[in-house]
C-alpha cells in the first residue's frame, strides 16, 4: 500500500493567539502536514478533515467570561489525541468539568516548570535537574487565568510556583494541556514536546519531506489540470519561480509564463529569468518588454499610492495581452502561498489600516475567465525554499530577498523617470554585489538602493559636481512586520559608497538608512 503524506495530519483549531501559524510551521518542521482552521469550525468540518491529533491553540480571550470561544462540540469525544496550548488547555479543563480562575499572579515571559508526574508527553524531558531530582523545564508563559481544579480523569504533570496546573493529562482518553507556550523558541524543549505529542501520542509518521511534497504537488497538479495549458506570470521571485519549476516538472510543455519587464526591475534580472529558465531548464517563457508602456503611464505621477495604483493596473493589462495571444490556456497558476491565505482569512475579520497597498497580479479581470491553480497554497516560505532547492534551483535564486510588485518604481522617490531609473539600477547591483561579496547579503533579509531627487554638491577629481543622492537600505527582519536596520561593517559600506560615487557620474553623495519599523517603512514609499 502506498503511503499518502495526507494520512497523517494534525488539525490546529484559532482562538486568535498570536502563535498559532508559529504551531503550524513547528508541526510540518516535525514532518507532519497540518492546517489552522477556526475554533469555530463545525463538527463535521472536524471529522471530514479525519485529524490522526488536534491542537487547541491559545487565545486573548478568558473562558471566565461568558460567551468566550468553545472547542466544536463533541470534539473531546472523538477518541483522537488532543493537546491545549495555554488558552486551550483552559477551554478543555472547563468544558470537561474542571475550573479556572483570574489570578493576579500572571505569568508574562520566562518561567520554570517543574515535572511532577511521569506522561508521554514530557517523557525523558528536562532542562534541569535539581539535587533532589526534581525535573525543571524553561519554558515560555502567556497567560493571566489558571486552571484551578482538573477535570476528572485529570492529573497534574507540571506547576510553577504561581500556576498550580502547567501541565495536565487523561493518557486513557490521550488529551493533554500545557499552560507554557512549546511553539515559541523561548521554551527551550518545545519543540521536542511537540514531536513527542504528534509522533508519539498521534502516532504520526513524519511523511512530509520536501521530496514528497514535490511528488505529491506533481500528482495533484496532473489530477487536477490533465492536458489542459497553463499560464504563469514570472518574476524571478521566489514563490513564482518556484511554482514554475513544480509546474514544468509536472506538465512540461503544457505551460506557458509570461515575464513582464516594466522597466522597474533590478539590473540584468530579465536576462537571468531567461538564462535560468528558457535556456537552462527549457521552460517555455515569453519575455515582453513593456517598459516605454509603463514609464509613460508614470510620468509626472508622484504620488506613492497612485504609482502603485498605474503599475498594478498596467501588470494586469500587458498581461491579459498576452494570455489572449496564447491559444486554449485554461488555467492561470499563481504563487500563492500558506501565510497569504491564512492573513487573508484573519482580516477578512479584522479592521487592519492600510499603510501601503501591497498589491500582485492577484486581481486579475474577470473576462480572463481562467480557472486557478496554486500548488504552493498549503505550504510556508521556508518550506517554498526547501522544495526550490529539491527542484534543483540554485540556492541564491530560492533565498534571494524579497522584490515588491512595483519595484523601483517606490525606490525613486517621487516622479519615475528613465534615467533615475537607469542610475538606481546601477547603484543597486553594486551595493548587492558587496554584500555578496563580504558575505553579508544573506545574513540581511532585504537590502536595496533607493534614489532621491535632490542634489548635492561634490567634488571629484578637483571638479565640482552636482548630481543626486543615493540611499543605503538593509534590514534584519523575520516576519517584515518590524525590522531592525543592518548594523553592516562600515568597510562595507565605504566600498559601496565609494565604488557609487566613482562609477556612476550621476550620484554625488551615498547615506546610509538607520531607520527601524515602526516607525519607518522598510520600502521608502
Ligand atoms: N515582472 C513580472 N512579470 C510577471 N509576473 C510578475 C512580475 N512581477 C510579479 N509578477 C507576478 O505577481 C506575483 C506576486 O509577486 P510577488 O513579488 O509577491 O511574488 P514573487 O515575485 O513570486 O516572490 P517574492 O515575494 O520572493 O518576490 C508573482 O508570483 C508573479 O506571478
Ligand atoms: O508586492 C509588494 N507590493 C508593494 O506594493 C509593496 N510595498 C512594500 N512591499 C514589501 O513588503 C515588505 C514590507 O514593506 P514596508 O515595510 O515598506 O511596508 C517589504 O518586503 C517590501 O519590499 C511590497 N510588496
Ligand atoms: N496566551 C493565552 O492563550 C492566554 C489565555 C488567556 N487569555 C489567559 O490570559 O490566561
Ligand atoms: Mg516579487
Amino acid at each position: 500500500m502506498t503511503r499518502n503524506i495526507h494520512d497523517h495530519r494534525i488539525l490546529i483549531l484559532d482562538f486568535g493567539s498570536q502563535y498559532t501559524q508559529l504551531i503550524a510551521r513547528r508541526v510540518r518542521e516535525i514532518g507532519v502536514y497540518c492546517e489552522i482552521r477556526p475554533f469555530d469550525a463545525t463538527p463535521e468540518e472536524v471529522r471530514e478533515y479525519a485529524p490522526s491529533g488536534i491542537i487547541l491553540a491559545g487565545g486573548p480571550e478568558s473562558v471566565t467570561e461568558m460567551g468566550s470561544p468553545r472547542a466544536p462540540a463533541g470534539l473531546f469525544e472523538l477518541g483522537v489525541p488532543v493537546l491545549g496550548i495555554c488558552y486551550g488547555m483552559q477551554t478543555m479543563a472547563e468544558e470537561l468539568g474542571g475550573r479556572v480562575a483570574g489570578s493576579d499572579k500572571r505569568e508574562f515571559g520566562y518561567a520554570q516548570v517543574r515535572v511532577t508526574a511521569e506522561s508521554d508527553l514530557l517523557h525523558g524531558i528536562s532542562d534541569h535537574v535539581t539535587d533532589a531530582g526534581e525535573r525543571l523545564l524553561d519554558v515560555w508563559m502567556s497567560h493571566g487565568d489558571q486552571v484551578v481544579e482538573t477535570p476528572e480523569g485529570f492529573e497534574v504533570l507540571a506547576a510553577t510556583d504561581s500556576a498550580p496546573v502547567a501541565a495536565m493529562q487523561n493518557p486513557s482518553h490521550r488529551l493533554y494541556g500545557v499552560q507554557f507556550h512549546p511553539e515559541v523558541t523561548h521554551t527551550l524543549q518545545g519543540q521536542r514536546i511537540l514531536s513527542q505529542f504528534v509522533l508519539d501520542i498521534c502516532g504520526c509518521e513524519a511523511l512530509w519531506t520536501p521530496a514528497e511534497i514535490v511528488e505529491d504537488a506533481i500528482q495533484q497538479i496532473r489530477d487536477k489540470v490533465g492536458s489542459d495549458k497553463v499560464l504563469l506570470g514570472l518574476s524571478g521571485g521566489v514563490d513564482s519561480s518556484v511554482t514554475a519549476a513544480l509546474l514544468h516538472r509536472a506538465i512540461g510543455d503544457q505551460l506557458t509564463c509570461v515575464f513582464v519587464d516594466n522597466g522597474l526591475l533590478r539590473l540584468n534580472e530579465g536576462k537571468q529569468v531567461m538564462d535560468m529558465f528558457a535556456r537552462n531548464m527549457g521552460v517555455n517563457v515569453i519575455h515582453h518588454n513593456a517598459e516605454d508602456r509603463f514609464l509613460s503611464r508614470l510620468e509626472g505621477v508622484q504620488d506613492p499610492e497612485e504609482k502603485r495604483r498605474l503599475i498594478g493596473n498596467t501588470f494586469i493589462e500587458v498581461f491579459d495581452e498576452e494570455a489572449a495571444t496564447i491559444t486554449d490556456v485554461d488555467w492561470l497558476a499563481q504563487g500563492t502561498i500558506y501565510p497569504d491565505v491564512v492573513e487573508s482569512a484573519q482580516s477578512r475579520s479584522g479592521k487592519a489600516t492600510v499603510i501601503k497597498s501591497h498589491h500582485n497580479v492577484g486581481g486579475l479581470p474577470e473576462t480572463m475567465k481562467l480557472k486557478l491553480v496554486e500548488p504552493l497554497r498549503e505550504l510556508f516560505k521556508d518550506e517554498v525554499r526547501k522544495i526550490g532547492l529539491e527542484l534543483g534551483l540554485p540556492y541564491d535564486m530560492v533565498y534571494r530577498h524579497p522584490f515588491p510588485g512595483p519595484g523601483l518604481g517606490v525606490r525613486i522617490l517621487g516622479e519615475v523617470r528613465k534615467n533615475y531609473a537607469d542610475m538606481l539600477r546601477e547603484a543597486d547591483a553594486i551595493f548587492l554585489e558587496e554584500l555578496h561579496r563580504y558575505d553579508w547579503y544573506h545574513h540581511t533579509s532585504q537590502a536595496f538602493a533607493v534614489f532621491l531627487p535632490v542634489k548635492s554638491v561634490g567634488v571629484v577629481g578637483d571638479a565640482r559636481r552636482y548630481e543626486y543622492v543615493i540611499a543605503l537600505r538593509a534590514v534584519e527582519t523575520l516576519d517584515f512586520m518590524t525590522a531592525r536596520w543592518a548594523h553592516l561593517p562600515y568597510e562595507l559600506l565605504e566600498t559601496v559608497s565609494s565604488r557609487i560615487i566613482n562609477e556612476i557620474p550621476g550620484i554625488s553623495r551615498v547615506t546610509y538608512d538607520v531607520s527601524s519599523k515602526p516607525p519607518a517603512t522598510i520600502e521608502w514609499e
